[in-house]
């Protein structure tokens, strides 16, 4: 397997492009299958989850173009068929199947998906909304067969805040006869790229970015032209990493109030954070104060910048108390970071951070996307050298990593593993 490695304790400095949203991206793209027609869909971050997209859509018949960062999609010659697992398993996103194969042909039959391993991450949500719909669906060894005649709009109102759920009701009511309302919806700004894609289309959608959306179901979706949104939690990876490096980097394109949280927390850390109309810089200081997280449904701080978070803590002198609301066993990157010398404990659905110690480099795994992207900071914040294995979840999410942060000043190379050294 490849390899990064992390010659640490130089300053990040410099500007950085954020490319489009990953949780826009696999949203949209299954969204495009609803139209009788080409959607393009621009801006797209080159990531291994929208590569797999691009395969699966292939593989179920779609006509597709993928060029550079737009992708055009025509769904039109697609038929409903079985998708029990193989690529779905290979990301979260592919639940979007559920909705969209729903939405268009009234049935869907594809397998649970995969994604990051946070712990539990229960689908009753989405079923719950399907069958609001009027559809039936049946978990028939691990592949979901979704079934309605004609789809209903109906009155849905989420136990939990869920943005799979609140964007699959989207995609599957967007044809449905009648008016469906989502109360207790997901406010993410991914879930208003979707809206706004659909409406595009032709939906009639509105509400979306509140915490109730109404969509008036329509005949006919056709094809159009839609840009992705910046990448929120990249953004915010980049913030981190600066901050952690001492540096002073610039992010460009980014939308400064989907980081509002984000922006306050490193301000409460003591970090100097300007906001520029689409570009934020990131100014890091010597001394950090130790201060509390919790994460919660936007505009709350996002679980996804946790784990990145907490890599910035452990040099807070004190104790600073991380709790993830979303997700309360998303803490694997905590033994990782333990490996660097950082002094955490785990209780409950809290990480108790000792900060201020000095870490050190070492060989680490990141056992998930955002875990790596923790493991990475830490290891371009500390005076050694850091390896950092299970690069295939940080593939999922991040654009040219190793590209942006040699050119912020960073030393980190990939190392090519024989095999994958053969296959090039
Ligand atoms: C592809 C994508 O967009 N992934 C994001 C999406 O994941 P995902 O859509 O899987 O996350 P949800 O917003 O659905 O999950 C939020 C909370 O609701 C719970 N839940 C969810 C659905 C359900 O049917 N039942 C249930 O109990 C989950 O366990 C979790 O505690 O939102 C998460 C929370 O912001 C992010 O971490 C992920 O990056
Ligand atoms: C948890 C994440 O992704 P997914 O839901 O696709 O696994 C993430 O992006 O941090």
């Amino acid at each position: 397997m490849d390899k990064l490695i992390i010659s640490g304790g130089r300053a990040l400095n410099g500007s950085v492009t954020v490319s489009g949203a990953k949780n826009s991206a696999v949203a949209l793209i299954p969204a495009a299958l609803l139209a009788d027609g080409p959607v393009v869909i621009e801006n797209l971050p080159r990531i291994q989850d929208v590569q797999i997209y691009f395969d699966l859509l292939r593989e179920m018949g779609a006509d597709v173009l993928f060029e550079d960062d737009w992708m055009e999609i025509d769904g039109r010659p697609l038929k409903p068929m079985y998708l029990p697992n193989g690529r779905v398993k290979k990301l979260r996103a592919s639940y979007y199947l559920w909705g969209a194969m729903l939405g268009k042909f009234g049935e869907a039959h594809v397998g649970l998906p995969g994604g990051c391993d946070l712990g539990p991450r229960p689908i009753d949500l989405h079923i719950k909304g399907f069958e609001a719909l009027g559809a039936t669906v049946e978990n028939q060894n691990g592949v979901l067969t979704i079934k309605a005649k004609q789809l209903k709009g109906a009155r849905i109102y989420l136990d939990l805040v869920s943005v799979g759920a609140t964007i699959n009701i989207m995609l599957a009511a967007a044809k449905a006869e009648g008016v469906t309302v989502i109360e207790n919806a997901a406010r993410e700004p991914e879930i208003v790229d979707v809206a706004t894609l659909l409406n595009n289309m032709g939906a009639n959608i509105k509400g979306a970015g509140t915490d109730k959306i109404r969509i008036e179901g329509v005949k006919r979706l056709s094809g159009c032209r839609h840009t992705i949104i910046p990448d929120r939690i990249e953004a915010g990876t980049y913030m981190i990493a600066a901050a952690a490096t001492r540096g002073t980097v610039t992010l460009e394109n980014v939308i400064p109030k989907h980081l509002e949280s984000v922006t306050a927390k490193l301000r409460e850390i003591g970090v100097n954070v300007e906001v520029d109309g689409d570009s934020i810089t990131v100014c890091g200081q010597e001394k950090y104060r130790a201060i509390d997280v919790k994460t919660n449904p936007y505009p709350g701080f996002p679980t996804d910048l946790q784990q990145p978070i907490t890599a910035l803590l452990t040099q807070a002198k004190g104790i600073s108390i991380v709790t993830d609301n979303i997700y309360g066993a998303r803490f694997r990157h905590v033994d990782e970071l333990r490996r660097m010398g950082a002094s955490i404990k785990v209780e409950g659905r809290s990480a108790l951070i000792e900060g201020g110690k000095q870490l050190m480099g070492a060989k680490v795994i990141a056992s998930d996307l955002r875990a790596g992207a923790a493991l990475v900071i830490s290891g371009l914040a500390t005076n050694g050298i850091t390896e950092v294995d299970g690069l295939e979840h940080i593939d999922r999410g991040y654009e040219n990593l190793v590209e942006k942060l040699q050119k912020l000043g960073a030393s980190i190379i990939r190392r090519k593993s024989p095999e994958s050294a053969r296959e090039r």
